[in-house]
C-alpha cells in the first residue's frame, strides 16, 4: 500500500519539476544570456552534503565545464573574474528547476540593480531568504519600503555620530591586545582576537557597554562573569546561526546533538542579555524623562530604539516607529553585521602585510609622519582621521577588500514585472522576467580586466589579482584616491540601501591600524627555523583561495601561526 503511494509522489515531484524547469527556461533562452542549468542551489542541507560531494567528483574526474564550478560551495572565490572570462559575458544565468538566478560582473547594470527602482518606485528588494536574519524581530536588513525607511531614520543618524567613539575604542581595545601579544609566542587566532576587539567597539560605541580586550578563551572561561558569558554566547550564536535561524531555540534546546543544544541556548541566551540591556535603558530614559533630560549627551543606538518604541514611561511619541522585537531585532543586525565583517577584513589585511612586509614600512612611516612624537592616544577622530583617509592605511583597506570582500555579495529580486537593466560597454540592455533573483558578484566585478587593467599597462602588469594597494594612492602632486569606474568596486555596496556602518567600519580600520602599527610589526611564524618565509607565504595564499563564506569571507582551514613583534625604530 505504502510503496505505490511512495512511487507515485516521486513520479509527480519528478514531473512536477521537470515542468517547472522547462517554464524557467522558456523564460531564459530568448535572453540570448549564457545560462546553465543546475538542480540545486544554496540550502543549509545541500552545503552540508551535496556540495562537498560535487567537489570530490570535480577532483577526481578532472571535470572543467563551468556548470560543475558553479555547483560547488563559494564558487566566486575561487574562480573569481576567471569563470566569466570562461563563458565570456560578464553576466550569465544560473537556472534550478525552482529558480532563476542572474550572475553580474558588470558594473553599469550593478548600480541600476542597486540604486536604481522597481514598478513600486522603491529599491528592489532583497530576496525572501533575508527573512531567516529576523530570529530576534524585523530589522533593518529583513524589512523594505517605508517601514525600511523608519528603521533606517532611528539607526542612522545615532551610528553616524558615534565616529569619535569608535576612533576611542578602537586605540583602547588595541592596547590591551598589544599588552597580550607582547608576552605571547606566535599566533593563529587573529580571526578571533580581532572580532573580540570589534564586538567590545560595536558594544562599547551602540551600547555603552565597556568590554575589556582578552583573549577569547580565557574571558570566556569563567562562567560566572557576565561580560565573559556573554562573549561565549556570541561566539556560539555567530558560529552556528543556521541552526536557530531553521529551527527554533526551544526546539533545538531539545535535541540530542551537543552542537544544536549549544546554538538553541546561545540564542536564548543572546534573547536574555537584549531584554536585560532593553529594560536598563528604558529605567535610564525614565529618568531623564522625570527630569525632563531629553537625548542626553551619551544617547547611543540602544537609546535610540529604545525611545522609538515608545515604551518608555513618559514618553511624548505618538506613533512609535519600532516594536520591542524590532528593538531587539536591530540590536541583533547591528552587533552581527558590525562586528564580523570589520574583525575579519583587518584580519585578513594583516595577513596580507606579513606577506608583503615592504608596505608595512610604507604604513608606518605614514603613522610616524602624521603622528610625529605625540602619543596615539592623545589623537581624536576630528583631528586625526582625514589626514590618514588618502595615504596607505586607506589603500590597504581598499585593496583587501577588493581581493576579499568582507561578503561575496548582494542579491536583489525583480518584482511582479519585467524590467529593464543598461550594461556596461554599449552592449544591448536586458528585459528581466518577474521573479528573477540577481546576484551581483563583488569578486567578480572587482577583478574584472575591463575596469582594472591600469592606463599605459598590460592586464599581466597591472596585477589584478595581486595586493597592489599602491594603485589606490593620489597621483604625485594630487590628493585624491583612485577612483574606479563606477560600479566596479562596491564593497559596501550602493545607493541608500547600501552599508550603513561603512564611515564606522573605515574609521575603525584606521584607528586599530594605526594603534597596532605604530608599536609593533607583524611577521610569519617560522616554527623554530623549519618553515621559510616563502612556505609561510604560499601556505597563506592557498589558505585564502579555499576561504569560505559564513555570513562573511573566513579561513576554512588554519591560517599560518604569525608573530607581533616590537618595532625596531
Ligand atoms: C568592512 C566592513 C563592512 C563591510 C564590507 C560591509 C558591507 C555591507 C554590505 C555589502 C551590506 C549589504 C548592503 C546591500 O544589501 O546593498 C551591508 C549592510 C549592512 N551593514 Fe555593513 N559592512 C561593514 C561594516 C558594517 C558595520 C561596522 C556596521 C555597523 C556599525 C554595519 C551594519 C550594516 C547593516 C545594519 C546593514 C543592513 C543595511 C540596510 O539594509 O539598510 N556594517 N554591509
Amino acid at each position: 500500500m505504502l510503496a505505490p503511494l511512495f512511487v507515485t509522489s516521486v513520479l509527480l515531484f519528478m514531473g512536477y519539476t521537470c515542468y517547472s524547469l522547462h517554464i524557467l527556461l522558456c523564460k531564459v533562452r530568448p535572453l540570448g544570456i549564457p545560462y546553465f542549468v543546475i538542480p540545486f542551489y544554496h540550502s543549509p542541507l545541500q552545503r552540508l552534503f551535496l556540495f562537498p560531494l560535487v567537489k570530490l567528483l570535480i577532483k577526481v574526474f578532472g571535470l572543467t565545464h563551468p556548470r560543475f564550478f558553479l555547483m560547488t560551495l563559494d564558487w566566486q572565490v575561487r574562480q573569481r573574474y576567471e569563470i566569466y572570462r570562461l563563458i565570456g559575458s560578464d553576466i550569465f544565468f544560473t537556472v534550478t528547476p525552482w529558480k532563476i538566478i542572474l550572475h553580474v560582473a558588470d558594473p553599469d547594470m550593478a548600480i541600476e540593480v542597486l540604486a536604481g527602482k522597481g514598478e513600486n518606485g522603491e529599491l528592489y528588494s532583497r530576496p525572501d531568504f533575508f527573512s531567516g536574519i529576523a530570529l530576534f524581530g524585523e530589522n533593518l536588513a529583513t524589512v523594505e519600503g517605508a517601514v525600511w525607511r523608519g528603521h533606517r531614520k532611528v539607526t542612522g543618524p545615532v551610528i553616524g555620530k558615534s565616529l569619535s567613539i569608535v576612533w576611542e575604542e578602537s586605540l583602547t581595545q588595541i592596547e590591551q591586545m598589544i599588552r597580550y601579544y607582547d608576552k605571547s609566542e606566535a599566533i593563529n587566532t587573529s580571526y578571533r582576537d580581532f572580532r573580540r576587539a570589534t564586538l567590545g567597539i560595536m558594544t562599547r560605541a551602540g551600547f555603552s557597554k565597556v568590554m575589556r580586550w582578552a583573549p577569547l578563551t580565557a574571558a570566556i572561561a569563567d562562567e560566572k562573569d557576565g561580560e565573559g558569558n556573554y562573549q561565549k554566547c556570541l561566539d556560539i550564536l555567530f558560529g552556528n546561526l543556521m541552526w536557530p535561524i531553521i529551527a527554533p531555540s526551544w526546539l533545538l534546546e531539545m535535541l540530542p546533538f551537543k552542537a544544536l543544544r549549544e546554538a538553541g541556548r546561545a540564542a536564548n541566551h543572546f534573547r536574555f542579555f537584549m531584554n536585560e540591556w532593553f529594560e536598563e535603558k528604558k529605567a535610564q530614559i525614565e529618568l531623564d524623562n522625570k527630569t525632563a533630560l531629553k537625548h542626553s549627551s551619551r544617547a547611543d543606538l540602544m537609546e535610540s530604539l529604545v525611545r522609538s518604541s515608545g515604551l518608555d514611561k513618559g514618553s511624548t511619541l505618538e506613533t512609535p516607529l519600532l516594536s520591542k522585537s524590532e528593538v531587539i531585532g536591530n540590536a541583533f543586525i547591528f552587533i552581527l553585521a558590525g562586528h564580523e565583517s570589520t574583525a575579519h577584513t583587518i584580519a585578513h589585511a594583516i595577513y596580507f602585510l606579513a606577506i608583503y612586509p615592504e608596505y608595512q614600512v610604507k604604513l608606518q612611516k605614514e603613522i610616524d609622519s602624521i603622528l610625529r612624537d605625540s602619543d596615539h592616544n592623545k589623537t581624536s577622530y576630528d583631528t586625526h582621521y582625514d589626514a590618514f583617509s588618502s595615504g596607505w592605511i586607506a589603500a590597504i583597506l581598499f585593496e583587501t577588500l577588493r581581493l576579499i570582500p568582507a561578503v561575496i555579495g548582494v542579491s536583489r529580486k525583480i518584482g511582479p514585472t519585467p524590467r529593464t537593466f543598461p550594461r556596461s560597454g554599449g552592449q544591448r540592455p536586458i528585459t528581466l522576467p518577474p521573479g528573477v533573483e540577481i546576484w551581483i558578484e563583488f569578486i567578480g566585478l572587482a577583478q574584472n580586466p575591463k575596469y582594472w587593467t591600469q592606463p599605459g599597462k598590460t592586464e599581466a602588469e597591472s596585477a589584478i589579482s595581486e595586493f597592489r594597494p599602491e594603485r589606490w594612492l593620489p597621483k604625485p602632486g594630487g590628493d585624491t584616491m583612485f577612483k574606479p569606474y563606477n560600479g566596479s568596486y562596491i564593497p559596501f555596496s550602493i545607493g541608500t540601501r547600501g552599508c550603513i556602518g561603512k564611515k564606522f567600519a573605515l574609521v575603525e580600520f584606521t584607528a586599530i591600524m594605526l594603534g597596532l602599527f605604530r608599536e609593533m610589526s607583524v611577521e610569519f611564524d617560522s616554527c623554530g627555523g623549519r618553515k621559510t618565509f616563502d612556505e609561510a607565504r604560499q601556505e597563506c595564499l592557498a589558505e585564502m583561495d579555499r576561504f569560505k563564506s559564513k555570513i562573511t569571507l573566513q579561513p576554512s582551514g588554519e591560517m599560518p601561526g604569525i608573530k607581533w613583534v616590537r618595532r625596531k625604530r
